[in-house]
């Protein structure tokens, strides 16, 4: 056995042992869980209980053999070594740096095995993050499983003597560093067609970066965009929208159809006559939802975005949206739309709302809200407020925005106290 780093615990694995382990299921990302009876430190001939081990890139219902590298408080983490048995779901990774490369998680698990396995999770967040047994709709596939991304943001550390290093992303299991990336299969063909020339141009011009840099691709009209305060379309049904390209814009085109469509039908129910568009970026919802409602009023923090949606709702020949550029909360503040007749969607960033915009959603208790988020774990956490608020759950659907990495994006629906 080799020698442990210094600061290796010894229990309950040595360093570098070696285990013979059943998969039970998938971490939140994307590592396979097997639980192995283990004596307690002070006591090994006592009674053994069940202990966490993570082991990466293998699936639930496999037999693997993996060798510990670390024991943590209350689980250890081991490298697969081999794969014994292999689950039906396994399948071949579309990218040959899968494995290496910190973008994608799931590209050994066949799609529908992806997709249950979301709809899975986003059951279990909701039953062991806040206490509710509630159904979960199956997981709206990506209509493009390879070949979907529209932007990707390759990154390169500080240039050596030598020129500029790896390109790329951030590698598996590791906060800093990146492992070149020469192409990416989960991006569109575009991107895939301009990144060597970008890569090739970047090294050209090492000695310009006095500090490392993340570079934009973003693909926008048959073309390719790196520059983030250039003009990027993007279209949704019979709509387009404008935006910056190195602003926020939902980044699978392909599957925004039905995605606005499937928010459409949650926020226009009978009665309901006006709508709020919480975090609206662009206009995304307000605009491709404006048909529905006699008035539609937006709110966004980004002062572009806010005037990008302004601009959007003109282009596109939308005369019942406005739009505010401030923090979400401040729309509670003028708005005269009659509560029980008012939707509102809420879609915002990873870490989720803020407690002022939700103590002020409850105060204002609209008909329905329609939470949309990329992030399920701060969704669940701000769903239990309004929930203990007196807000009724209806239905949950996620949706497959992200194909063969751990991302997913849900929609919660809510009607508001009665
Ligand atoms: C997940 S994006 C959604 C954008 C839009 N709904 C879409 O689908 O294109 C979240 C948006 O919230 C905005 N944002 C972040 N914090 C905010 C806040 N406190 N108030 C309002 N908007 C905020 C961001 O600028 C971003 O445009």
């Amino acid at each position: 056995m080799p020698r442990p780093p210094k600061k290796f615990h010894a229990h309950p694995f040595a360093y570098h042992e070696e285990l013979v382990v059943d998969i039970e299921s998938l971490s939140n990302l994307g590592d396979g869980i097997a639980r192995v009876p283990v004596a307690p430190a002070d006591d090994p001939d006592g009674e053994k209980s069940n202990w966490v081990l993570f082991v990466p890139f293998c699936l639930p219902g496999e037999k693997v053999r993996a060798r510990v590298f670390r024991n943590d408080k209350n689980h250890s983490r081991a490298d697969l070594i081999e794969v014994i048995a292999a689950s039906p779901d396994r399948s071949e990774p579309i990218c040959p740096l899968f494995g290496e490369c910190g973008g994608c998680q799931y590209q050994h698990l066949s799609y529908p095995a992806q997709l249950a396995w979301k709809t899975q999770q986003v059951r279990e967040l909701l039953e062991h993050m806040a206490g509710i047994q509630h159904p979960v709709q199956p997981c709206h596939p990506s209509p493009k499983t390879s070949a979907y991304r529209s932007k990707i943001t390759p990154h390169f550390a500080k240039p050596r003597t030598e020129g500029i290093g790896a390109i790329g992303f951030l590698p598996n299991a590791r906060r800093s560093g990146q492992i070149d990336v020469p192409q990416c299969p989960i991006a569109m063909d575009e991107i895939n067609a301009a990144l060597p020339a970008i890569r090739e141009e970047t090294r050209g011009r090492a000695k310009s970066y006095k500090r490392g840099a993340t570079l934009l691709l973003r693909a926008t009209e048959g073309r390719v965009e790196t520059n983030p305060n250039a003009v990027a379309t993007e279209h949704c049904g019979d709509l387009s929208f404008d935006f910056l390209a190195g602003d926020f814009f939902q980044n699978n085109p392909f599957i925004l159809e039905a995605f606005t469509g499937h928010v459409a039908k949650e926020a226009a129910a009978e009665g309901i006559r006006f709508l709020v568009d919480a975090y609206c970026g662009s206009g995304l919802f307000a605009l491709t939802l404006a048909k529905h409602f006699e008035k539609v009023a937006g709110v966004e923090v980004s002062e572009t975005a806010a005037d990008w949606a302004r601009r959007n709702a003109r282009t596109n020949e939308i005369t019942n949206a406005t739009f505010l550029a401030a923090s979400a909360e401040a729309i509670f503040d003028g708005i005269d739309f009659p509560a029980a007749e008012t939707a509102i969607v809420i879609d915002p960033p990873r870490k989720g709302c803020s407690q002022e915009f939700i103590d002020q959603l409850i105060a204002f208790n609209p008909a329905r809200a329609i939470y949309v988020s990329c992030n399920p774990a701060t969704q669940v956490r701000d769903l239990a407020l309004l929930k203990e608020a007196g807000f009724t759950l209806d239905t949950v659907q996620p949706f497959d925005l992200f194909p063969h990495t751990r991302h997913l994006e849900c929609v919660m629906t809510l009607k508001g106290r009665a």
